[in-house]
């Protein structure tokens, strides 16, 4: 079984008042395998952050079904999706989200205190991600007070402090300098091969071409995927520029 299954997705928004619809994603399907790293792509407007809301269960679709594990997002009661969430889900934003009042460390303690997580597991679990991390020296310090990759840094290791079965990312590279970039794609590849499964929304084909497998976003539907085989990240940079082109131009897909 997949870790996760997104059958024939569609999602319509429908203005407030019954006016214009818009079709977010008309048929999106494709399962993630567990310990898989995939990066989304697509122009501005081709339903990424839809996709990525859907897969979080923080918007439903209007048709098909999203499967973590076998469960059915869809039949999760609205009262228990944060919890779900909490602990089935790690998050990684563009802009880090992270709560400017609270020290770096408990800006990671925050989904343990929300699960009700004593302070000794708490910090149990901290102690080697952030040394992992690089951030140990940084816990006490504000978000203000860090970089960004820094920041990131620490929204990552709040990210899998709870262990997910799945890290969703959304641009994470999006407001970093090219190294700090580097350094944060550095640190997704080492989760990942230690099993950690991420799917990541990117414009960055320098971020994509770091990943196991690329799945591009036109017009709703999945218009192609491209697999790392045995490829180097250099080679994975050439093809995923030609398949940009080739959507660029409006060619045919590859089925
Ligand atoms: N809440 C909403 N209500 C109505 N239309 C929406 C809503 N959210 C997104 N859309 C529309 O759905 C389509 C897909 O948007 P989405 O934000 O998923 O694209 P995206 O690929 O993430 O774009 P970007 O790369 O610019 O973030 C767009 O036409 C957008 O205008």
């Amino acid at each position: 079984m997949a870790l996760l299954e997104v059958n024939h997705v569609k999602k319509v928004y429908t203005t407030r008042f019954g006016g214009a619809r818009v079709t977010a994603l008309q048929d999106v399907s494709f399962a993630v395998e567990e310990g898989e790293y995939v990066a989304v792509m697509g122009e501005s407007g081709s339903g990424k952050t839809t996709l990525l809301n859907i897969l979080a269960s923080l918007d439903r679709p209007t048709q098909g079904d999203v499967l973590l594990n076998g469960k059915d997002l869809n039949h999760i009661p609205e009262r228990s999706l944060a919890a779900f969430r909490r602990r089935h889900l790690g998050f990684v934003f563009q802009d880090f989200n992270l709560l400017d009042s609270f020290s770096l460390q408990d800006n990671i303690f925050l989904p343990l205190v929300l699960s009700g997580k004593k302070y000794e597991e708490m910090n149990e679990r901290l102690q080697p991600i952030a040394r992992e991390l690089g951030i140990t020296e940084l816990l006490a310090k504000y978000p203000y007070e860090v970089s960004g990759g820094q920041k990131q840094r620490a929204a990552i290791a709040r990210a899998i402090i709870t262990e997910p079965a799945l890290i969703l990312a959304d641009e994470p590279t999006g407001a970093l300098d090219s190294k700090s970039s580097d350094d944060l794609l550095d640190v997704f590849a080492r989760l990942n091969a230690n099993g950690q499964t991420i799917i990541m929304v990117t414009h960055s084909t320098a971020a994509a071409s770091r990943a196991g497998r690329v799945l591009f976003i036109k017009d709703g539907m999945v218009y192609d995927q491209l697999y790392r085989g045995s490829a180097g990240n250099d080679e994975m940079y050439a093809r995923i520029a030609s398949v940009q082109t080739r959507l660029a131009v409006g060619g045919g897909r590859h089925e």
